[in-house]
């Protein structure tokens, strides 16, 4: 793991939407096509605003969240929401969403269709992921039902997880799927979470499922 620490969250907002751009830039060039998964929740949305505004062939970036919680785009809770209101705008208007949510009771019943629109798009050119204080990452939460499945190595695309600190069911991409990417950035704010990712480096994947992409990854944080 590579861990980078800013002066303030304002220049780490800027400075990784820079790397950001810079990363999909260098895929776009060189294959003609790029996919950027990103995270939902409280933390990115500096990044995104930045984001939105780069000259990018962004007609040719596919974009998709790490996760989603099974509610519709009228909920405030609705992470696809997010990227509309904050991401896909402005030069980025011209990214093509793909979804990880569709009308239906439980996530279970659109999981097949769902996984076959990301499917495509593997492995990820560039990943941001974010982390929470209880250390997990996308909806891979500690303690979920199916936790275990979504760490293994042979786990399908995309799973439905509940746990009772999620809330509502949630979609997730799996830990293979997100170990793979080409390039993986973990955004942390905060001395709460500075710790957890401390505490994450020294358990195991299920007692601290962001364990499971730390490896590789560079993590991004400040105050
Ligand atoms: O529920 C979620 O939480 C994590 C962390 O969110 P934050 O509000 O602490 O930044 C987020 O990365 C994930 O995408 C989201 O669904």
């Amino acid at each position: 793991m590579k861990l980078e620490t800013y002066p303030d969250r304002e220049f780490m907002m800027l400075g990784l939407a820079n790397v950001i751009a810079g990363q999909l830039a260098d895929f776009l060039r060189r294959e003609g096509k790029a996919s950027l998964c990103v995270p939902g929740g409280t933390t990115p949305g500096p990044i995104f605003d930045t984001l939105s505004g780069v000259d990018l062939d962004w007609g040719n970036v596919a974009v998709f969240l790490n996760d989603e919680r099974w509610v519709g785009e009228d909920s405030a809770r609705s992470n696809t929401r997010l990227l509309r209101e904050r991401l896909l705008k402005g030069k980025a208007a011209a990214a093509r969403l793909v979804p990880l949510y569709a009308e239906a009771g439980q996530p279970e019943e659109a999981l097949g269709a769902l996984s076959e629109g990301i499917a495509p798009h593997l492995p990820i050119s560039v990943l941001l992921l974010g982390m929470g204080a209880d250390m997990h990452t996308a909806s891979l939460f500690p303690g979920a039902d199916r936790l275990e499945e979504a760490l293994a190595a042979d786990a399908p695309v995309l799973m439905a997880l509940r746990a009772e600190a999620a809330g509502e069911p949630r979609i997730t991409l799996t830990a293979p799927v997100l170990k793979g990417a080409m390039n993986i950035h973990v955004l942390i704010t905060g001395a709460e979470k500075r710790e957890a990712l401390e505490r994450a480096m020294g358990l195991s994947a299920l007692e601290a499922p962001v364990r499971a992409v730390l490896d590789n990854a560079t993590v991004h944080w400040a105050e």
